[in-house]
């Protein structure tokens, strides 16, 4: 399997009307993986150039970004307008790193951390989704073991929701419910903890990322076993060969980047 770098920010949601992010709908091709990443500290940059800035190396580390001023992420919203792009987007997908063959050959593997390495691009992931659900009244941010726990908690303070963790089997101490589901290489079960949640709450569930989509599906089959209502799913990235999008149905699935 090779996973090519593309980025875009999509949904196959009609219930949210499209702002920042999801307005822009970039799809840009990336260089070959082996080339470096290199992000200018000036940001914002413009874009001619932008498949060698998206590049990713599993070499090469991802520059930390420096500290940016109010004025400049204005700047940065300003030019996506103007561009009809985003350019926060172009940077997070280039501060995610692709190592090839992990865990096991074949996968081409979506490394988050690197992002997690670049202020800038890791407030500028939980600002999107914060400029999308902030005002969608959801009371539940559902967070995916492990990295769903990376991004879940900021969002779900953000917005003023409680975070409800969807675990690996065995970890939660008290009464929980659980689903088993398959994964791109393996199978695993979810569970959750009875009570963290009410029927007639609405939740978001976030993971980095969507593969088969076997995941986010026990998520959302979890949380509806106790009546929730599951708005939307949102991951950072999407490997779209695996459609995963497909084995959601019509619940809706926002992405930020597309690895093609
Ligand atoms: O769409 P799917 O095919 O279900 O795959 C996506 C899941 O796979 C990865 O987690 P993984 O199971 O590797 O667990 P980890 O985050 O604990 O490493 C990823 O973080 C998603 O949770
Ligand atoms: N290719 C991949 N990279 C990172 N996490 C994954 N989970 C399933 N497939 C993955």
């Amino acid at each position: 399997m090779t996973h090519k770098t593309a980025l875009l920010c999509s949904t196959n949601s009609s219930s949210f009307s499209p702002t920042g992010a999801s307005a822009a709908a970039i799809r840009l091709r990336a260089g070959a993986p082996s080339t470096p990443t290199r992000i200018s500290a000036s940001f914002p940059l413009q874009l001619p150039s932008i498949s060698s800035h998206l590049s990713r190396s599993a070499t090469s580390p991802i520059r930390s970004s420096a500290s940016h001023s109010v004025g400049e992420e204005e700047e940065d919203r300003e030019m996506a307008s103007e561009d009809g792009q985003d350019l926060r987007i172009a940077r997070i997908a280039s501060a995610i790193r692709v190592i090839p063959n992990f865990p096991k050959p074949g996968i081409m593997f979506q490394d988050i951390t690197t992002l997690l390495l670049d202020t800038k691009a890791f407030k500028d992931t939980i600002d999107l989704f914060v400029e999308r659900y902030k005002d969608k009244n959801i009371s539940v941010v559902a967070g995916i073991e492990a990295r769903g726990f990376i991004f879940g908690p900021p969002i779900a303070l953000a917005i003023g929701a409680k975070f409800v963790p969807m675990r690996k089997p065995n970890k939660l101490p008290g009464e929980v419910i659980s689903e088993e589901y398959s994964l791109e290489y393996g199978t695993d079960k979810m569970e959750m903890h009875v009570g963290a949640v009410e029927a007639g709450e609405r939740a978001l569930v976030i993971d980095d990322l969507i593969a088969t989509g076997g995941t986010l599906s026990a998520a959302i089959r979890l949380l509806e076993r106790v009546g929730v209502e599951v708005v939307e799913c949102a991951c950072v990235i999407e490997l779209p060969e695996l459609k995963g999008r497909e084995r959601l149905g019509d619940k809706p699935l926002f992405v930020l980047v597309n690895a093609a």
